[in-house]
């Protein structure tokens, strides 16, 4: 699968009159995991929405080609039927259970394909939903605070996973958070919305992922933290 590449040139969206994006550019390499945070309502969701083509720019240019999965911070399962249901959802009949149970071994859920998903603990429910973005073979995945609900170990485990998925399938990866720590640990470079551009960019050294403390993120978390207007520490 050929990862996607993306360009965004003077975007443009407003609602009600609002100016939410005012020109933004952002250029973002196939096989790049980008990380973007920024003060709420800066409009990172609805840079989201715009590459995953369920929204368009007022003005400007964007070119988000490939097939693109996305998921959210609730993991949006359908209550009424099963994990495996819901990961195959819409997609064809032939190799579908093959697709769905390979998806769901890939993250460690395979033993819960007949599960109702209210069974499922909350990390084991965004494990399901990242299964269903990843049994469509995407090029390019969107993630809007993906871990934003779970418990801190949880959120550990499931950052991993993704960046274990990303690796294997060299997706184009633009995630959302909140979380500076995780952006820094997660992505190849980080960049910080405001006033509905982007208003810096920090390129990442190493491999990623990177543990916990990696040389150099508390002065990464610093900077991004300052231009946030976050205080670093007591
Ligand atoms: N479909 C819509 N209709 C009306 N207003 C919208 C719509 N989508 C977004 N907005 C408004 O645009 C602004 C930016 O929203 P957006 O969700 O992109 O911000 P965000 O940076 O993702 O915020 P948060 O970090 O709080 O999730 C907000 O003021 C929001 O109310």
């Amino acid at each position: 699968m050929s990862p996607a590449r993306i360009v965004v040139r003077g975007a443009h969206r407003a609602f009600g009159g609002r100016q939410v994006l005012r020109g933004l550019d952002l250029d973002i390499d196939a096989g790049e995991f980008l990380a973007v945070i920024g003060r709420s309502g800066t409009g990172k969701s609805t840079l989201l929405r715009l590459l995953a083509q369920l929204d368009r720019p007022d003005a400007g240019r964007i070119e988000a080609g490939g097939r693109c999965a996305m998921a959210f911070q609730a993991p949006h399962l359908l209550p009424w039927v099963t994990v495996e249901q819901n990961v195959g959802l819409g997609l064809p009949k032939k190799g579908r259970a093959q697709a769905v149970a390979g998806a769901l071994a890939d993250v460690d859920l395979a033993g819960w394909a007949k599960a109702w998903p209210l069974t499922l603990s909350g990390g084991q429910a965004q494990r399901a939903s990242l299964a269903r973005a990843l049994v469509r073979r995407p090029e390019l995945v969107l993630l809007d605070e993906p871990f934003g609900a779970l418990d801190a170990l949880t959120r550990l485990e499931m950052q991993s996973l993704v960046a274990r998925l990303a690796a294997e399938s060299g997706w184009t990866v633009v995630m959302v958070t909140h979380d500076v720590g995780e952006a820094l640990r997660l992505a190849d470079r980080v960049v910080v919305l405001d006033e509905g551009r982007v208003a810096m960019q920090v390129p990442v050294p190493g491999r990623r992922p990177r543990p916990i403390g990696f040389p150099g993120e508390a002065e990464l978390s610093r900077i991004l933290l300052e231009r946030l207007g976050v205080p670093a520490g007591p």
